[in-house]
């Protein structure tokens, strides 16, 4: 269902904050800059009138021409202060959207962020955010000056002479027969013009993301059918539209202008017939040159208002998107274990992935999530860590709903170190002092030591200064993920979530990651997302999850004896581990 939407332009200045006010002094300026620019159209005519009646002198016309080139300057004067004006505006404008969105990314689920792409957020911040820059710097001072000039031109002309202003305007209504037809379907082909734009950016950022897979498989970028497909639609509809369009633009920009058609037979009939002295004549040729190119501004500026609404409706979806609601104040933490008390849930609010879920993972104990691909364990994983909300039932932490324990307050008691093991594009050792910002060099090298992370970084050309990005290719998955454990161990967390990662690590990694987590989380409690059985044989309890269910829990001898698809599990694991253990002999 479409919802209605606000005025854009009232939306767009309920952001104007501190330069709230400003705009409408760009508008008088740029209105007075505009009368200022009528003045040469003025002073020809007036020169023309004493030149008829013989009332000429060269002092009259220098003084004149001095008076023109002062309202010239006058106006080029105002309209850069306007300019300015509606350039502070704008740019406190998009500061403030920008803001608003990066709070609102900060308010919804952390969910919300994870699964949507990144290229739409940039386009969000970036594109859609910037392209309202010139809509309102320039058109909104602009559209009321640019028809001010016009319409205070066109009376004056009548009040000269009616007739004259009649035949001045005899080109207005030929150029709209052009400005129709080039504005056919104008809103439709401006929304799929901007849509495509931003799907071609969204697919451009996935497509550089993924270099490295295309690459690896020799294929160029026709074979990322995404990014081709945007980039082809984009060209195809952009040139049609163009052709479509390009002859009645042309034809609107030379008809609007062309008053002579009008004003010079008529004006010359009506002088033959003595009922039009010259000078009017004259007035009533020269003073609509100066509206006509107001006139045709206006209508560009007009144009542009439909740029506004399928820029702004994405950024006014985004910061209408349910926020995550927690309270403000600390809570009373008991006991750190985790409740999951009838717990459903569903993504979309229609599918439903978790059903009626129920458990304890206590305290210092080491709890462990598995099951079958798709059965909902990170989902498990990602409602502990207050990503998302529970649809059903109840999720509780130290014996508080966690709903009323503020995120701050939740996050300093949990690491979560997952799959994908994101590193951001800063120094090695900031990276891992994210964990704890207050951490000195020798404690982040403590964690990278714990993590056995300290001697490949060492390796590395610039050791712990030298940028992830940099590092990126040269870094294996496990090391990547060795990095995260000494983030998460600066952090001193009270529970480590781990969502393991899926591939099989090389055998000697897959000791140091053990090594590393078997430090991490000394004391603590440790759930665990597990893909390999091998690493929770000892985990004090096992969840077994079946399409969104509890299927089982205990340890793992109670569950082979009594769980059917643990055990089928386990002996796939084992016979899978063999044969990767055989491909690697
Ligand atoms: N963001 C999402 N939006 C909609 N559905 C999702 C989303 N993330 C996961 N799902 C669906 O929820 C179900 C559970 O997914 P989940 O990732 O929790 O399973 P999993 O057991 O951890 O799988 P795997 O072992 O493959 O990582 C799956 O059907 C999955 O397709």
């Amino acid at each position: 269902m479409k919802t209605k939407r606000e005025n854009p332009l009232k939306v767009l200045f309920s952001f104007s904050g501190e330069a709230r006010g400003k705009m409408t002094g760009s508008v008088i300026l740029a209105f007075i800059g505009e009368m200022f620019g009528m003045a040469p159209y003025f002073v020809v005519t007036l020169l023309a009138k004493e030149l008829y009646e013989g009332t000429a002198t060269v002092e009259r016309a220098a003084v004149m021409a001095v008076t023109a080139a002062v309202c010239m300057c006058l106006r080029a004067w105002l309209t850069g202060l306007s300019s300015m004006r509606s350039h502070t505006v704008s740019f406190t404008i998009l500061k403030n959207i920008r803001c608003a969105l990066a709070d609102k990314m900060a308010k919804v689920p952390m969910g919300v962020m994870l699964e949507t792409p990144s290229g739409t957020f940039k386009t969000l911040m970036v594109d859609n955010v910037g392209r309202l820059e010139d809509i309102i710097a320039h058109m909104v001072p602009e559209l009321p000056s640019n028809l001010a000039g016009p319409v205070f031109s066109i009376i004056l002309v009548f009040v000269l002479d009616w007739r004259m202003g009649l035949a001045a305007f005899i080109t207005v209504p030929l150029s709209l027969v052009f400005a129709v037809c080039m504005m056919r379907g104008y809103k439709e082909k401006m929304a799929v013009y901007l849509r495509s734009g931003n799907e071609m950016n969204a697919a451009l950022v996935e497509y550089v993301g993924g270099i490295q897979v295309i690459k690896a498989f020799g294929q160029g970028s026709k074979s990322f059918g995404e990014f081709s497909r945007s980039v082809n639609f984009f060209h195809d509809s952009t040139l049609a539209w163009w052709r479509q369009s390009w002859f009645w633009m042309a034809g609107f920009k030379a008809v609007l202008p062309s008053t002579l058609l009008g004003t010079l037979p008529v004006g010359a009939w009506l002088y033959m017939q003595g009922t039009l002295e010259l000078p009017l004549f004259l007035a009533c040729i020269i003073i609509p040159f100066g509206f006509m190119a107001g006139l045709i501004k206006f209508g560009f500026a007009l144009g542009q208002l439909s740029y506004m609404a399928p820029n702004l409706d994405p950024i006014q979806d985004f910061l209408a998107t349910p926020e995550q609601r927690r309270p403000e104040k600390p809570v009373k933490l008991g006991e750190r274990s985790f409740r999951f008390d009838r717990v459903c849930f569903s993504y979309d609010g229609k599918k439903e992935v978790l059903h009626d879920v129920n458990f304890t993972a206590r305290t210092g104990q080491i709890t462990a999530i598995v099951g079958p691909s798709g059965s909902g364990k990170s989902t498990i994983a990602k409602l502990m860590a207050g990503f998302w909300d529970a649809t059903g039932g109840t999720v509780s932490f130290g014996g508080q709903d966690i709903q009323n324990i503020p995120f701050d307050q939740l996050m300093g008691e949990i690491s979560y170190v997952a799959q994908d093991n994101f590193l951001f594009d800063r120094s090695i050792r900031e990276n891992i002092r994210m964990g704890d910002p207050s951490a000195t060099d020798a404690e982040v090298e403590a964690a990278a030591r714990a993590a056995n992370c300290h001697d490949f970084i060492m390796n590395l050309e610039q050791g712990y200064d030298t940028l992830a990005g940099d590092a990126g290719d040269r870094l294996s998955g496990g090391e990547r993920q060795r990095i995260t454990i000494a983030r998460a161990m600066l952090k001193k967390a009270s529970v480590i979530i781990l969502d393991e990662a899926t591939a099989f690590a090389d055998p000697e990694s897959e000791a140091q990651i053990q090594q590393a987590i078997s430090r991490l989380v000394r004391g603590k409690t440790l759930i665990v997302v597990a893909h390999r059985l091998n690493t929770i044989q000892n985990a004090d309890q096992i969840l077994v999850i079946d399409q969104g269910r509890l299927a089982a829990c205990g340890r793992q001898e109670e569950l082979l004896n009594t769980c059917p698809l643990y055990r089928t599990m386990w002996e796939q694991y084992q016979s899978t581990a063999a044969f990767a253990g055989k491909e690697a002999n």
